[in-house]
């Protein structure tokens, strides 16, 4: 069910801000977590099917979709310059303006908290003869749009306005005619390859993005399934290659979302912390892009027994059987990174419980993340008792199996959805209740979080504000 926010948000357009009145939660000690549940579908296919349905001809049939908040401003985004986009009992149905055919919209777009939603929209618009202004939420504003702006500016693009070091509000004016670039992505980010990519789907000729490492490919898988030409070569040192074909005719398509495998990781490790915990996921997402959690935890020595794996709409789906396990320190390498990279608030919680020192590396992006979730994941650990070192780029959690002695403190949230829901999940398990600041931006990815969590019999409620 949407809630009337949400409702709003979807049939109103413009405009819902965060309350400036945060929502305190509250997690302790719960009996073992039992049931199975199915988490909402994945942000970043949602994102990009109402995306590319919106641009598309013909009608596009959504099912699955996540009605998170992040998602809801992509559609209206969509719809502000000319799509159509309605709810149809369990379906989105979206009438796409044709490709080449947006217009240009009449006020600024408001990505709220999502990133993903402004840097791919940055691409998509960006190549059009006109001009459109984007603005965000206080996090999203304090994070670095250069790394989308610096390949559309080859392309042809002008920032007209930009606050300092490339952060929104941000305008952008669009050439007649926009140059295809061949771009070498210069930090393991989807998004980035995305935004050049999209960009490509308004611009003649062939554009080519260059992938030293592979991040998430559900760009190149859905917009290849909408019609356009796109080719990726990988070359003898792993790098990839792609290319697209530019102003491709995109046809409307019917998309089956799978579930979100970052939103699994809230449950998934909240059982294996829980003594006597046996949970099921239904339809998780397993794109091996996407899969780098599981692979840890295992390595760790969590149980999650992979079932019913299958084919759903071309992507890997399977159902997780998880129970209470006894964990041990790993290191974690920086290669695996880009397939886990929002899911470290969570294993983090996880090391806490962990026999010995879980090391991970390569996290550089953390910190440019909703916030920085390297900061922000070390202080809410070192709040709740939890021995842990942030370095630059890597964090050490020393964990207590068992919890004793831990929590009692109060996290810092920083307009962060997934360190609200970690620390959360933290609580489930230390001797003494976990509190956060506020819950309020849960709802931009996993509405329905507090409800699947206290049904599998998760003590987790929300506080009186002070
Ligand atoms: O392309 C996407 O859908 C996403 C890419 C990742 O961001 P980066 O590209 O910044 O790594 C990820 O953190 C984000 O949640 C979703
Ligand atoms: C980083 C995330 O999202 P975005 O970049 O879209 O804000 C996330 O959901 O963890």
């Amino acid at each position: 069910m949407l809630s009337e926010r949400q409702l709003n948000h979807v049939h109103s357009g413009p405009r819902f801000m965060h309350s400036s009145t945060p929502s305190p939660a509250l997690s302790r000690r719960s009996e073992a977590l039992k049931g199975s549940v199915r988490v909402p579908g994945d942000k970043s296919i949602s994102h990009r099917a109402f995306m590319f349905g919106g641009l598309a001809s013909g009608e596009t049939r959504i099912t699955g979709l996540l009605e998170g908040e992040d998602v809801l401003r992509t559609g209206d985004a969509m719809k502000a310059m000319g799509a159509k986009i309605a709810r149809d009992g369990n379906e989105w149905v979206v009438q796409g303006t044709g490709n080449g055919c947006l217009l240009q919209p009449e006020a600024p777009l408001d990505f709220g908290n999502a990133g993903t939603g402004v840097r791919l929209t940055m691409g998509l618009v960006g190549t059009y003869d006109m001009e459109t202004r984007f603005i965000g939420d206080a996090s999203l504003s304090r994070r670095p749009m250069g790394r989308v702006l610096n390949p559309l500016r080859e392309m042809g693009v002008q920032v007209v306005a930009a606050e300092e070091s490339d952060r929104l509000p941000i305008t952008l004016r669009g050439p007649q005619r926009a140059a295809p670039i061949s771009y070498r992505v210069p930090m393991p980010s989807a998004q980035v390859k995305s935004a050049v990519l999209i960009a490509a789907l308004n611009t003649p000729g062939i554009t080519t993005v260059i992938e030293p490492v592979m991040t998430r490919d559900h760009t190149e898988k859905m917009l290849t399934g909408f019609g356009a030409s796109l080719e990726v070569e990988t070359d003898g040192e792993g790098v990839r290659h792609i290319r697209i074909e530019g102003e491709p005719k995109l046809t409307g398509q019917v998309i089956d979302v799978p579930g979100d495998p970052s939103s699994a990781g809230f449950p998934l490790v909240a059982a294996l912390i829980v003594p006597g915990s046996d949970v099921v996921i239904e339809n998780a997402l397993m794109n091996p892009t996407r899969t780098g959690l599981i692979l840890t935890l295992q390595e760790m020595g969590a149980s999650i027994e992979i079932m019913n794996a299958r084919k759903a709409g071309g992507e890997d789906v399977a159902d997780l059987r998880v129970r209470h396990s006894d964990l041990k320190g790993v290191t974690v390498p920086a290669d695996r990174a880009p397939s886990m990279i929002d899911e470290y608030p969570v294993l983090a919680m996880a090391a806490a419980f962990a026999e010995g020192e879980t090391v991970m590396e390569g996290l550089e992006e953390l910190r440019v993340k909703e916030s920085d979730r390297l900061s922000a994941v070390a202080d809410g650990l070192k709040a709740n008792g939890v021995d842990c070192t942030e370095g630059e780029s890597t964090l050490s959690v020393r964990g207590v199996p068992g919890g004793k002695g831990l929590g009692g403190g109060t996290v810092a949230t920083h307009l962060d959805h997934r360190i609200a829901m970690s620390f959360l999940v933290l609580g489930l398990a230390t001797e003494k209740p976990v509190t956060i600041d506020d819950s309020a931006m849960i709802a931009t990815s996993f509405p329905e979080f507090m409800d699947l969590m206290t049904g599998l019999g998760a003590q987790i409620e929300k506080e009186a504000a002070e």
